[in-house]
């Protein structure tokens, strides 16, 4: 097992490194970005690379920079509002930061993407085509979730989420989030007396810990920071967390900030993450009790036998989900039938008239991850 000054070092000499910036950190309510903020994180990120790590910034803020310019005094809350803030904010924001990193002769390159298009093979393969031509080419990318045409369904959530997918993406060694909060606490720090929680290997150190919402600028507050490092983690890429104005602690080479979390052990091959993080789930099946533990217990493929129901549409070949009798979703894999073949068969063995005890699984085990 890792020990913590290990854990640090190899964060600190990373040579590919995603960071990422939340809205709390660059942008204020009526100020929209706050200039000195941003330069002093390009100053951090130059002398990162300056030192021989490539650096990709996942840059929050569209929404913050264009509430001002269309006089918005709030947060907006539907989602046509959020999207015209960040249509004009992601022109301020990218404005910035091409005027920040322009003190060093550098050009940053605009990535915005939506979970479908990291869902989907073809178009996660050209996004990271285009973040590694940008590397090569000595331009920074700055990505950012597409809010134009991100729906609700579709959304990341939040950018730490999009942040983990795309250290996943370049296969980074380190994802540091920056955020307005030093660290990791046993609760909300603003709510009073919390302690600090220093490194995170597993789920047993976060017993005890309450993740609350964000602040007024943010959006997932510390629970979609323990879901992007839960999914770094998967990928195998070490976590720090900290505050931006602690930055340049954070990217030193060994970062004695925040709180590091670490991988797994063995990272997950990038087809059963796919599965797990990535993939859109095309519909679901419902399954009996038995099949709930032969997939979760004893991870088993899901054959035909265990299917009660299915819900949506779904073609082979697709991530689907699989729900327990309770509605609750137990696991994600990659489907062997089409949705009509599978209620044809449920049918069938309804009316007597088959069997669904055989054939082929599925889902295979190899392609299924208990969640
Ligand atoms: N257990 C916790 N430890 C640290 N911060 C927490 C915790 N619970 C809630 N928070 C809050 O989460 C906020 C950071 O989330 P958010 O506002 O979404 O940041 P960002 O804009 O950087 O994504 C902090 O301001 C902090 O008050
Ligand atoms: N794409 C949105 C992301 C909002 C968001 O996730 O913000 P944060 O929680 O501060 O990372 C924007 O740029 O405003």
């Amino acid at each position: 097992m890792t020990d913590e000054p290990e854990l640090r070092r190899r964060i600190g000499t990373a040579r590919r490194v995603v960071v990422k910036i939340g809205s709390s950190a660059i942008t204020s309510f009526g100020g929209g970005i706050r200039r000195p903020q941003l330069d002093a994180l390009a100053d951090v990120c130059q002398a990162r690379m300056a030192a021989g790590s490539d650096v990709f910034v996942v840059s929050s803020g569209a929404i913050g920079a264009g509430m001002s310019p269309l006089g918005m005094t709030t947060r907006p809350s539907t989602l046509s509002a959020k999207q015209a803030a960040a249509s004009v904010g992601q022109l301020e924001l990218a404005r910035a930061w091409g005027d920040s990193f322009s003190r060093y002769d550098r050009v940053v390159g605009q990535v915005l993407l939506t979970a479908g298009d990291i869902g989907r093979r073809e178009s996660a393969a050209n996004a990271q085509r285009t973040l590694d031509r940008l590397r090569t080419l000595g331009a920074v990318p700055v990505v950012n979730e597409n809010d134009t045409v991100a729906t609700n369904e579709i959304r990341f959530g939040d950018n730490d989420r999009l942040a983990a997918l795309v250290a996943h993406l370049i296969s980074a060694d380190a994802l540091v989030l920056l955020s307005d909060v030093d660290a990791l606490y046993d609760s909300d720090p603003r709510k009073g007396d919390a302690t600090a929680v220093t490194m995170v290997s597993g789920a047993a150190d976060l017993d005890g810990v309450v993740a609350g919402a964000g602040g007024a600028l943010g959006t997932g507050g510390m629970a979609s920071k323990l879901a992007a490092a839960r999914l770094a983690a998967d990928a195998g890429i070490p976590v720090l967390l900290t505050a931006a104005e602690r930055a340049a602690e954070a990217l030193a080479d060994d970062p004695g900030v925040g709180t590091v979390f670490a991988p797994r052990p063995e990272r997950m091959t990038a087809r059963r993450f796919w599965v797990r993080h990535a993939a859109d789930a095309r519909g679901a099946v419902l399954l009996d009790d038995g099949a709930v533990r032969a997939v979760t217990g004893s991870r088993r493929s899901l054959l035909l036998a265990g299917v009660t129901g299915v819900d949506g549409l779904f073609h082979f070949g697709d991530v689907i989900e699989m729900r327990d009798p309770a509605g609750q979703t137990v696991a994600r894999g990659i489907a062997q039938y089409d949705s009509v073949e599978v209620r044809t068969r449920l049918a069938e063995r309804a009316s007597g008239s088959g069997t669904t005890g055989q054939g082929r699984p599925l889902v295979h085990a190899d392609d299924l991850v208990a969640l």
